[in-house]
């Protein structure tokens, strides 16, 4: 707040309020930070909820009694709102009922303190990802011509559902020439000898995410597939190689490019190389070209390559890698295909 010259952060992103408070229904809470205070306002639906997940003291109402309690204690103040998150409709009830409150937009004051984990959250993305590794394993065998995508699936999120977790996000799979879409959801579509199906898969445990894809092949791929694959698998395993602390994040990004550039494919590595884990599936650091993230112990981030042939097919291998002191750890342990 010092270095963001402001005196006081009104929270409202889901996250960041779960992040800074501990209540997990984030999106029916926001938290106003004080020089020395913070207080949780929710409405009475969490008063139990809340005096249980957080520490805080929580103010029990709803708006527009929220903004009223706030409001004389902030009088005269530089207040901070998240401006990549609150809607403008949310922006004017602030500035209707404080009235006296120079209010400053910010973006990414919370998330930029979330991008490096504390153990318990580095735990927790650990277990999240072993539940998806194991569950990858179990349904790996079904992945066949024949199975449809979206039976994949369900039997995916089913057994997510049953070790008392959820999916992290709509489920990918994306088999044969869908395999061209990297945000390629789940479909009817009947799987086929000779397909590569993309799985991108990642549980959500006790708030926390994980995110993982396997590209894998169903009997025999041809030629030019199973070269695509071994290009994208080359990048991302040199990708990983490379993550330590002090690299920047575009580094990571411009050094799987050019791999896959020198393989005649850069122009079909459609996204950036990566993203941090934690509260959400796409939280800090950015591993784009453009990112001015650097990488510090204690970040957890993905290095996802991939290559996507409109019409014909695509590829993609994600690992989940934890950057320590001296290196990285990778937490996605479920075996790549070698073809
Ligand atoms: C809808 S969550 C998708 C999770 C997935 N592992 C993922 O992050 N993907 C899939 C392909 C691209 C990548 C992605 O969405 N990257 C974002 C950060 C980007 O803008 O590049």
């Amino acid at each position: 707040m010092a270095r963001a010259g402001l005196d006081a952060v009104w929270i409202s992103d889901p996250a960041n309020v779960r992040a800074v408070s501990g209540f997990s229904s984030g999106k029916d809470g926001k938290v106003l930070v004080t020089q020395g205070a913070a207080t949780l306002y929710t409405d009475a639906r969490y008063t139990v909820q809340a005096a249980e997940e957080s520490p805080l003291d929580a103010f029990i109402a709803r708006p527009p009694a929220t903004l009223e309690h706030a409001a004389p204690g902030l009088a005269g103040l530089r207040v901070g709102f998240e401006a990549d998150h609150l809607t403008v409709a949310a922006l004017e009830d602030l500035r209707d009922h404080w009235p006296q409150v120079t209010l400053v937009g910010v973006q990414g004051l919370v998330q930029s303190l979330r991008a490096v984990k504390t153990p318990g959250e580095i735990q927790a993305v650990r277990d999240a990802q072993a539940l998806a590794d194991r569950v990858f394993a179990e349904v790996r065998p079904l992945i066949e011509a024949g199975a449809r995508e979206l039976d994949l699936a369900s039997e995916i999120e089913l057994r997510l559902r049953r070790a008392g977790a959820q999916s992290a996000f709509d489920l990918i799979v994306a088999s044969g020439p869908r395999g061209a879409m990297p945000h390629g959801v789940a479909s009817d579509r009947v799987i086929q000898d000779g397909d590569l199906v993309t799985v991108d898969m990642g549980a959500q445990l006790r708030g926390y995410h994980s995110d993982m894809t396997r590209t894998v092949a169903v009997g025999t791929p041809g030629a030019e597939m199973a070269r695509v694959y071994r290009a994208v698998l080359e990048a991302e395993e040199a990708a990983v190689r490379a993550v330590k602390p002090g690299v920047r994040a575009a580094d990571l990004d411009r050094l799987a490019r050019d791999i896959l550039t020198g393989h005649g494919l850069g122009e079909a590595f459609a996204h950036s190389l990566g993203h941090g884990v934690g509260l959400e599936v796409h939280e800090a650091p950015s591993l784009r070209g453009t990112s001015d993230d650097v990488l510090q112990p204690g970040m957890i981030i993905t290095i996802e390559p991939g290559a996507y042939l409109p019409g014909v097919g695509g590829v993609r291998i994600e690992d989940l890698v934890l950057v320590t002191e001296d290196g990285y750890e990778v937490l996605s342990v479920s075996p790549k295909e070698l073809l």
